[in-house]
């Protein structure tokens, strides 16, 4: 049997999935498994019971991923679950920009009752004119999921594409319209762009990414999307930018006190991934990765630990090995079940910085015993008998 936690509301499609082993409580100081959203977990007391999280979304800050790794906790993610999501949104941020569509709408609220609004609204429409996004510049900074999803159907809409990510990943590379343009330096973005959005996740080194002296490159007709995590720009300078007419609007799905009701922010409620079929995508996904890994220890879109799979375990027993990346791991791992008379069948060894994980497939049962001679090893994080 295995408890589980969830700490935000997850899609049924997702907990459907979850067979009769699994039990739903309330406390995360019962669970082995939590699944989340964005609720903050950087001061949550995480139980020794606890194994997985899984992040039924994209952006992990809101969890503590080294704190977990340290207390052998595998933390997933459901990369490109809520992508197009995102994506639909960004466009709509750009023409809520690009025309003055919410003012005409509550102009004609305001119209309720009226007769003449017809005509009227032929007088008035010239106050909620705009311009058109085709054959206009759009930068994007973070070319992942989110951001090559929103490249690619740009230039069907029949913008000028720019794109920016020095580490984008060969599958993206191979995904990203041949039409869309890269760009070695963000500067090129900042200085020639009608449009920029910006698609990073939230890390130490791309906080404030967008500063008051990018913001200064920009054109006074520029328009900002922040689609990504608020963080990740210096809103205090944006504000005092658009306050100044040195820039033209400031799109972000991240209300707080900065922007809120500023002059240039049009401001959504953290809506990108709040579609029917990005939620059910994100809890199945998540759901899965879960499962995959309490059933057969294996792990699949991690963020804090490698990748590390060898399918469904045939063996008499598996041992998940949570351990830091140091040399002399295994060759202890192999005399400690070498002396237990247990032989080794099968093996996967991975690591990342400053993590690794070993799956064992042996071919007797691991005592308890073994176990704890394994917990105690210098550099082991966690034990886990899978099988
Ligand atoms: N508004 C919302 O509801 C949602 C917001 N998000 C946010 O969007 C972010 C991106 O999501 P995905 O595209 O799914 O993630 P992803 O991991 O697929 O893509 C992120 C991309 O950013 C690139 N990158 C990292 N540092 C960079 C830098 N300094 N300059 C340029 N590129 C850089 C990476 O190489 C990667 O290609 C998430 O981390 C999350 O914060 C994601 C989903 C929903
Ligand atoms: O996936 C992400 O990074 C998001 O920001 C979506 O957050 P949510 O799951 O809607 O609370």
């Amino acid at each position: 049997m295995f408890n589980y936690t969830c700490l935000n509301p997850i899609a049924g499609v997702g907990l459907d999935l979850l067979s009769d082993e699994y039990n739903k409580v309330d406390d995360i100081k019962d669970a082995q498994a939590v699944l989340v959203r964005s609720a903050a977990m950087h001061d949550m007391e995480l139980p020794k019971t606890l194994e997985v999280v899984a992040r039924a979304g994209a952006g992990v800050n809101n969890i503590p991923l080294d704190k977990c790794a340290e207390a052998g906790i595998v933390v997933f993610n459901t990369p490109g679950a809520n992508a197009n999501g995102v994506k639909e949104l960004v466009f709509a941020g750009m023409l809520l920009a690009a025309r003055d569509v919410v003012g005409g709408i509550e102009w004609v609220k305001g119209e309720e009752g009226n007769a003449d609004v017809a005509k009227l609204a032929e007088k008035q429409k010239k106050n909620f004119a705009g311009s058109e996004i085709a054959g206009k510049k759009l930068g994007v900074i973070g070319l992942g999921a989110i951001g090559v999803k929103v490249a690619n159907a740009a230039t069907h809409l029949g913008m000028e594409v720019y794109g920016y990510d020095p580490y984008i990943s060969v599958n993206a590379a191979w995904s990203l319209s041949r039409n869309v343009n890269h760009v070695n330096a963000v500067e090129e973005i900042y200085k020639n762009c009608d449009y920029i959005t910006i698609h990073v996740p939230l890390l130490d080194s791309t906080k404030k990414m967008i500063n008051a002296e990018a913001i200064a490159m920009m054109k006074p007709t520029t328009v900002v999307l922040n689609f990504a995590r608020d963080l990740l720009v210096d809103e205090e300078a944006m504000v005092a930018a658009l306050e100044e007419g040195k820039i033209a609007k400031y799109v972000s799905d991240f209300p707080n006190p900065t922007t809120v009701g500023k002059k240039g922010c049009i401001v959504t409620p953290h809506i990108g991934a709040s579609t029917e079929e990005s939620e059910d995508n994100c809890a199945v996904m998540a759901v899965k990765e879960i499962r995959d890994f309490l059933e057969n220890g294996n792990i699949t879109h991690s963020v804090n630990y490698p990748d590390c799979n060898m399918g469904e375990c045939k063996s008499a027993g598996r041992l998940l090995l949570l351990h830091r990346n140091v040399k002399g791991m295994i060759s202890s791992y192999t005399s400690i079940l070498g002396d237990a008379n247990i032989n080794i069948s099968d093996m996967t060894n991975k690591s990342r910085g400053d993590y690794a994980c070993t799956l064992l497939d042996v071919d007797a049962p691991v005592t308890k015993e073994v176990e704890e001679k394994l917990q105690t090893l210098d550099g082991v994080l966690k034990v886990r008998i899978v099988k």
